[in-house]
């Protein structure tokens, strides 16, 4: 279905214009709405002959949903998509997106996915919907990675939020790892819990793995020095943080939507 939302206005970290007029009530949008404009705004990206990482999760099923559409309508054409999960896989068989993997298309000419977190310098928390390794492995291998979010997944610093931060982990002895990353973390007012799923019992990724949800009570401050220190924990498979990955995140708000560029000062 189109999407009947002319947005107010578009800024981006190119432009001055920053703080529009607010506006008319009567264009409350919800937050899945947000999320679909942001997800066409980065579709805006794509072009004929491209080699595609669909991303996974609510926002970018919309933006999944989308190049379904313009495949369908012929406005698209050639089209190769890389899915980050299986669900991604499932829904993009079901709109005729013509599917491929990492094996066959090493390099990936744009991903389009969501997050969890954004900071000010475009760090992500991603994983909360438990498919954080895929993604990682495909959106590390595009030439662009466009994070669609709307506002208020904007965060001061990663963890902000207060919300988990995933670490995907292998099942064997888990807690054992737990408490490593636990430990790992423990200056910045950590937490490590087993993530569940279906009948209290742990869930599982794609990949057949298990997630620790980390809870953080303050910013990390160095990030790649935390995230070097959880990856060299031997059961960890990967963790959420995704740093200085996305080339542009777009953000939808009640104000319109934002671009912000990778490497720009704002
Ligand atoms: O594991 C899930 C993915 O990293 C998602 O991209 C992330 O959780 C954002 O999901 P949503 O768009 O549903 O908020």
């Amino acid at each position: 279905m189109a999407l009947a939302y002319d947005p107010l206005f578009i800024t981006s970290d190119k432009s001055p214009i920053d703080v529009p007029s607010p506006p008319p009530p009567s264009m409350t949008l919800t937050q899945d709405e947000l999320k679909r404009i942001a997800a066409y705004k980065a579709v805006d990206f794509v072009q004929s002959n491209m080699v595609l990482g669909l991303g996974t999760g609510s926002t970018a099923k919309h933006a999944v949903d989308r190049i379904g559409e313009l495949l369908r309508q012929g406005k698209l054409e050639n089209i190769v998509g890389i899915p980050t999960s299986k669900k991604t896989q499932e829904q993009a068989l079901s709109l005729n997106i013509p599917l491929s993997d990492l094996d066959a298309h090493p390099v990936i000419d744009l991903s389009i996915d969501g997050a969890d977190e954004v900071d000010p310098c475009l760090n992500l928390v991603k994983g909360r919907g438990g498919s954080l390794l895929r993604e990682k492995m495909i959106e590390g291998a595009s030439k662009k990675f466009v994070v669609i979010v709307d506002e208020s997944k904007m965060v001061k610093h990663i963890g902000g939020s207060k919300m988990a931060l995933p670490v995907e982990t292998v099942p064997f002895c888990w807690k054992f790892t737990a408490e490593r990353l636990r430990r790992v973390m423990e200056g910045y007012g950590c937490e490590a819990k087993l993530r569940l799923g279906e009948k209290g019992k742990a869930f599982v990724t794609d990949n057949g793995n298990y997630i620790v949800d980390m809870y953080l009570e303050k910013d990390m401050g160095d990030l790649n020095a935390v995230s070097d220190e959880i990856l060299r924990l031997p059961g960890v498979v990967e963790h959420g943080m995704f740093l200085d990955m996305a080339s542009t995140v777009i953000i939808a708000g009640e104000l319109g939507v934002k671009i912000k560029n990778k490497h720009s000062s704002y």
